[in-house]
């Protein structure tokens, strides 16, 4: 076993958008380092408002993209070496579950069976009753249970309870790692913190690590062990979610946590008080924050500022932290 479950290791993401003669090329992710430790499991929060290029990064883990640069690396195996991918192994450790529950099930099939043909098709269970306890021991770990499921329709759900079968159904291949693309983004109010709280229970029930792609700072705070924030496409800051919240280093990050106190706000960008993005905002080779930055500096708008270590694990990508580094 590798000493990092993950690795994302300078990684980019360039799209062209706006046609192949005028068009213009958008980094939609920019450089990001990042990694997640074998050791134990955690939940890793990726928070910024909407375009900073969370999903992709994420589509880029979950192989639904190819990195421009960089490379990934899971479990000690690298996403450049073609050769030693295993589609198969690649199902059973890295599990999604994506924002509207609604559009991971056909409406005319029963839930239950997306259940079985993961157990079964995947070749966890060996046949029909080794899957049948496999399925309803993951819809029991989040809340409901096969005699509940079976034969029902997506429709016949709510929005939460429908998110909770998608999370049983990740659970049944028993993963290292499951990506969770704004999960309640799409759920009732009340129901978020149900969902959230799940993540908490089932990370040490199953050992399986999550990275949670969300708006939601509160939701984050709550469950995170780790945040990353994103910035145009660049990782600003990163380190213990707590550490984060109650002391933010980044100058947007400040600006964030003063934006968003309670469960189920969205950040809105009128809420942050940004401006409308600007695509060129991505291409720019100084701090990408620089433009609205309150202390930005001649420096800041000259070059881009590399990591700064506050501690062993906290990082900053900043020339001027609110908070200075431990000695
Ligand atoms: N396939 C694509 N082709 C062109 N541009 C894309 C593509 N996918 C994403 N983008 C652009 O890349 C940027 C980052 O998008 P991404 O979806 O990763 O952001 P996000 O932080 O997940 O946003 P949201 O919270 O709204 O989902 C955006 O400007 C988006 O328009």
């Amino acid at each position: 076993m590798a000493d990092k479950l993950l690795e994302i290791k300078g990684v980019s993401k360039i799209f062209r958008v706006g046609g192949m003669i005028r068009g213009k090329k958008l980094v939609a992710v920019d450089d990001v380092t990042l990694s997640i430790d074998n050791d134990k499991p955690v939940i890793l929060s990726v928070v910024g408002e909407s375009g900073c290029g969370k999903s992709t990064l994420c589509k880029m883990v979950l192989r639904l993209h190819n990195p421009d640069m960089g490379d990934i690396v899971l479990d000690g195996k690298s996403y450049r070496d073609k050769k030693s991918y295993n589609a198969k192994q690649f199902k059973l450790e890295v599990q999604p579950i994506f924002q509207n529950p609604y559009e991971s099930f056909s409406a005319r099939k029963p839930v239950d069976s997306y259940l079985f043909n993961t157990a079964l098709r995947l070749g966890i269970a060996k046949n029909k009753a080794e899957a049948t306890n496999l399925v309803d021991d993951a819809l029991k770990s989040v809340g409901l249970s096969l005699a509940v499921v079976q034969g029902k329709y997506p429709t016949q759900f709510s929005g939460g309870e429908l998110q909770r079968v998608s999370i049983a159904r990740a659970l049944i291949t028993r993963p290292k790692l499951i990506i969770a693309d704004e999960p309640v983004a799409a759920i009732d109010a009340s129901m978020k913190m149900n969902i959230v709280n799940l993540f908490k229970e089932l990370k040490d029930k199953y050992k399986v690590s999550f990275i949670y792609i969300t708006h939601d700072l509160s939701t984050a705070y709550y469950v995170s062990d780790y945040i990353a924030t994103l910035y145009r496409g660049c990782l600003i800051e990163y380190g213990p979610a707590k550490e984060i919240m109650d002391e933010p280093a980044h100058p947007y990050t400040e600006l964030l946590m003063s934006a968003v106190p309670r469960i189920g706000d969205k950040w809105a960008d009128d809420d942050m008080a940004l401006p409308d993005m600007e695509s060129k905002e991505y291409s720019i080779t100084y701090c990408k924050f620089a433009p609205r930055c309150p202390y930005a500096t001649d420096e800041c708008r000259k070059s881009r500022p590399g990591e700064t270590y506050l501690n062993d694990v906290r990082k900053v990508m900043c020339f001027h932290p609110l908070i200075q580094p431990k000695k």
